[in-house]
């Protein structure tokens, strides 16, 4: 890919680019442990390692609705998107799905390795998967309740978490389905396209038209110069005024948006289309419907074709419980600026997947606890998406490594990993599952989504199941009770 600036070509960047990703980059007691199992002759041993979270971020599938998180209930998003930053790193023994949606205890990644170098990469691992598929998953929300025809533009980079978490964010939120960024960095690196307007600063600069010193402007196609723009658009904005049309609407806001049409229709007479106008402060629905209602008659009044249909951007603030309070008013604005609620994850600090390991020298390794949601999944394993007739994922299943794996058509018994009484045979219908690849697996990915049917379902979204064969869940019973007696009736 390339991407032009300045009139000069540069390269696009689809791989890794920070350097602070170095072998430094984990925790001191890797190295502990590294060198204690190289102390201990075990380093070789080969070991094998999940990596997966516990808890859907930002309440995806929570049943209890509290009047503060009622909104983020609203979504159904029990699913998290992992990306490809990964394969950075090319190991060999590392089983990855790229730009998968996932589920809690579904593993993203089986590392495989010698246990003192995979150790090591637990780190580097978490480090890289944890805020990536956050903002991601946090953007794809975003998208989700803006709705499929909205335009979502990332506006962060003043709120991100420093460079490295502006520059991240960028491009995670366009993974995650975001259109395009203001930040420029990101859009020379990564190739998203970049969007922007202006700030309040630029009009306030300005005390009178009589500053503006080259008033002259070209026609579109050249063969012409009006000599005074500035005229011609308060010449317009003399006829706004005067037409009974707009006498009860223009004074909802007094000067933005006349002044804006104002302009819009001198271009319009030189050739030229106006972009649009963002709306940063107020009643965003109330103001877009009126600013839309202004833009319509002007189009009918002035046979302008296309005025009604001017872009209107809104920003201030926004996050989820705004977007959605916005949709359940009615409004007009066809692009979100949304900048702090993005990038920062405002709605969940961080996610907490965790790098397990499950098996070493072919010997399963549990993780047991008294905390039933920190039980591990033994085993080197196998796992699988099952799909339903109408194309929806139906659930996962996680198989032992030698197990044969699900058969089209043919039923298979899908058991709560540790809850007896939760079992589903289910039909199977196996499918395996550049930044701009990504983002089009990552938006097809989430379409395959069952749709949510009714309000009461969005607002207690259904729990997308995980589950472990009948083989697999008889062995994590036998190997765990051995070593520890737990209660697993709860509820993973
Ligand atoms: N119709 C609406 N429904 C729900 N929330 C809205 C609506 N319109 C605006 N908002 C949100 O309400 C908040 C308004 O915040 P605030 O009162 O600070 O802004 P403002 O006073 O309009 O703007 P500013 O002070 O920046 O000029 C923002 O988070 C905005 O996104
Ligand atoms: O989603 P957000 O974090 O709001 O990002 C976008 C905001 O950033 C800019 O203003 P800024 O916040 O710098 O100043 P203002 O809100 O005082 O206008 C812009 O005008 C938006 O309001
Ligand atoms: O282009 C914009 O309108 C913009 C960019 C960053 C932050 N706020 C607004
Ligand atoms: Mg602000």
């Amino acid at each position: 890919m390339a991407a032009k600036s300045n009139g000069q070509v540069s390269k696009v960047l689809d791989g890794p680019i920070n350097p602070m990703v170095t072998p430094l980059l984990t925790d001191l007691y890797q190295f502990t442990m590294a060198y204690a199992y190289w102390k201990a002759g075990k380093h070789n041993e080969r070991a094998v390692f999940d990596l997966y979270f516990r808890k859907n971020p930002f309440g995806g599938e929570t049943k209890s609705i509290s009047s503060e998180n009622r909104c983020l209930l609203r979504v159904r998003m029990d699913s998290l998107i992992i990306l490809e930053e990964l394969t950075v790193l090319m190991l060999k023994f590392m089983l990855c799905k790229r730009d998968q949606l996932f589920s809690r205890r579904f593993p993203l990644l089986r590392v495989e390795g010698p246990i003192a170098v995979v150790q090591l990469l637990e780190t580097p691992f978490l480090n890289l998967i944890n805020y990536a598929s956050l903002v991601a998953t946090n953007a794809a929300r975003h998208r989700f309740v803006a709705g499929e025809s909205k335009m979502l533009l990332e506006f962060g980079l003043r709120r991100a978490q420093g460079p490295d978490g502006g520059i991240g964010a960028s491009r995670y939120c366009y993974m995650g389905g975001f259109h395009a960024t203001s930040n420029v960095a990101a859009g020379k690196l990564f190739g998203i396209p970049l969007r922007g307007t202006h700030s309040h600063a630029f009009v306030s600069s300005f005390m009178s038209p009589d500053e503006i010193i080259d008033k002259s402007l070209h026609s579109s196609d050249k063969r012409s110069t009006c000599e005074d723009f500035v005229s011609l658009a308060q010449t317009w904005l003399n006829k706004i005024q005067w037409s009974n049309s707009l006498n009860d609407t223009y004074d909802v806001m007094r000067s933005g948006i006349p002044n804006f049409c104002a302009v819009a229709l001198a271009l319009n007479d030189l050739g030229y289309k106006a972009a649009g106008i963002r709306l940063d402060s107020g009643d965003l629905a109330y103001l877009s419907s009126e600013a839309r209602k202004i833009f319509c008659i002007i189009e009918k009044e002035f046979g302008v074709p296309g005025f009604g249909k001017m872009v209107i951007t809104a920003s201030n603030d926004l996050n989820e419980e705004t977007l959605d309070a916005l949709n359940k008013q009615g409004h007009e604005v066809d692009a979100f600026g949304i900048g702090t609620y993005v990038v920062t994850c405002y709605a969940q600090a961080a996610l907490g997947c965790v790098f397990k390991l499950v098996e070493i020298n072919n010997q399963p390794r549990i993780k047991l606890s008294e905390d039933v949601t920190k039980v591990s999944i033994p085993c080197k394993k196998r796992s699988y998406r099952l799909y339903g007739k109408e194309g929806y994922p139906l659930v996962d299943i996680m198989t032992g490594e030698n197990e044969p794996p699900p058969k089209v058509g043919e039923r298979i018994l899908c058991r709560h990993p540790f809850n007896e009484s939760k079992r589903a045979p289910r039909w199977s219908n196996r499918r395996s599952a550049t930044i701009k690849d990504i983002r089009e697996r990552c938006i097809s990915q989430l379409a395959k989504m069952r749709p949510e049917p009714h309000e009461e379902t969005k607002l207690n979204p259904t729990p997308y199941k995980v589950s472990v064969s009948a083989k697999l869940y008889d062995f994590i019973h036998s190997y765990g009770s051995m070593r520890h007696p737990w209660g697993c009736s709860e509820s993973l």
